[in-house]
């Protein structure tokens, strides 16, 4: 899945006729594309020199202290460097080479840190939300909620949107939401109402006037590099959700997450959503995206959990992806 990319931190990109930046459907998939290789690699860094950044403090004290990684951090690079390009993607070739792989994640940081290269990820995520590109995944919440809910009931509800990039598309434009609090990891436009946070960072709320009715996490779960993080994060949805309603999460997938893995199918995902508590409403496929609503299920009939703590591989063939997520063991 992971493939070579061309550098985030390219050439800005120009304004057209409208004075709107915009980019390339085929460069958006690989700016995104080396977003997530980029994030991946510093986990594996992360990993080979038993580093923890927990609290994304690691930066500055490395910055400060070590010497090969600033060596790494300080390669402003232009164009991508293709020696290190090269060891970036054999990095468990290296893991003798401490310095090394300290230059390798002064590297990884730096292109991830890096405004222009930020910029230009979310610039590329947001065309995606271009109406000629897929469009604003959140019309298919609305038109589900608009189904579910009887129009006597004029109960305005709260809903957080995880992996904000707009805050004129549907899930806040349309009156049913109030407020809808919006977040993104990486989002530097706070003054369009995007708060930047990590929803795994979020602190719980303790009154239940605090939670939400609805969590919208499209896009957002193949963001996260790893089987369990997916997981946690489908996890702690529950946390934020009111406990006097049964709330709902609305989420999105490419549609090779669920239709072309190895290891998840969409039945295995309902299965999995199920034992942590949450009933199917809606299932949608479109071309290149899938579409979930479920619904908090306080029932006793409970699924198991160990089916969804271990790697399972549901089905094999040629140009299939790796895609899963997993449940922690309790
Ligand atoms: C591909 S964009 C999707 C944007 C939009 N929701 C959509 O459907 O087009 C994924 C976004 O999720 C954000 N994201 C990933 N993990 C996150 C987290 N833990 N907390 C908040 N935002 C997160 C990223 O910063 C990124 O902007």
């Amino acid at each position: 899945m992971i493939r070579r990319g061309k550098s985030i931190t390219g050439k800005p990109v120009g304004p057209n006729k409208t004075q709107q930046k915009t980019i390339k459907p085929s460069k958006t998939r690989k700016i995104i594309r080396r977003y997530h290789f980029l994030n991946q690699t510093k986990l594996k860094l992360l990993k080979l020199l038993s580093l923890d950044d927990a609290n994304n403090l690691l930066y500055e004290s490395l910055r400060s202290g070590n010497s090969h990684f600033r060596e790494g951090s300080d390669l402003r690079h232009k164009e991508m460097n293709s020696i290190i390009e090269t060891q970036l993607i054999k990095t468990n070739q290296h893991k003798e080479d401490k310095s090394l792989l300290y230059k390798l994640l002064g590297y990884v940081y730096y292109e991830l840190t890096d405004s222009q290269g930020l910029a230009n990820y979310q610039m590329a995520s947001k065309m995606g939300q271009d109406s000629k590109r897929g469009g604003d995944s959140s019309k298919i919440l609305i038109e589900w909620m608009k189904e579910i809910i009887p129009r006597e009931d004029k109960r305005v509800m709260r809903a957080l949107e995880i992996g904000s990039l707009s805050s004129r598309n549907k899930i806040s434009t349309s009156g049913i939401f109030n407020p809808v609090v919006r977040i993104d990891l990486n989002n530097s436009n706070d003054a369009e109402g995007i708060i930047r946070q990590d929803f795994m960072r979020r602190p719980i709320p303790k009154e239940d006037s605090d939670k939400f009715d609805l969590i919208s996490c499209s896009l957002v779960l193949n963001f996260v590099p790893t089987p369990i993080g997916r997981g946690e994060m489908c996890e702690r949805f529950e946390q934020f959700l009111k406990r006097d309603e049964k709330g709902y999460v609305f989420i999105v997938l490419p549609l090779p997450c669920l239709a072309n893995s190895r290891y998840m199918t969409s039945e295995r995902f309902h299965s999995m959503m199920k034992c942590i508590g949450y009933k199917k409403l809606q299932y949608k496929e479109a071309k290149k995206v899938c579409y979930m609503l479920y619904q908090r299920a306080y029932d006793n009939t409970t699924t198991k959990r160990s089916p969804f703590t271990k790697k399972k591989q549901c089905r094999d063939g040629p140009g299939m992806n790796n895609f899963n997520i997993m449940l922690n063991k309790d």
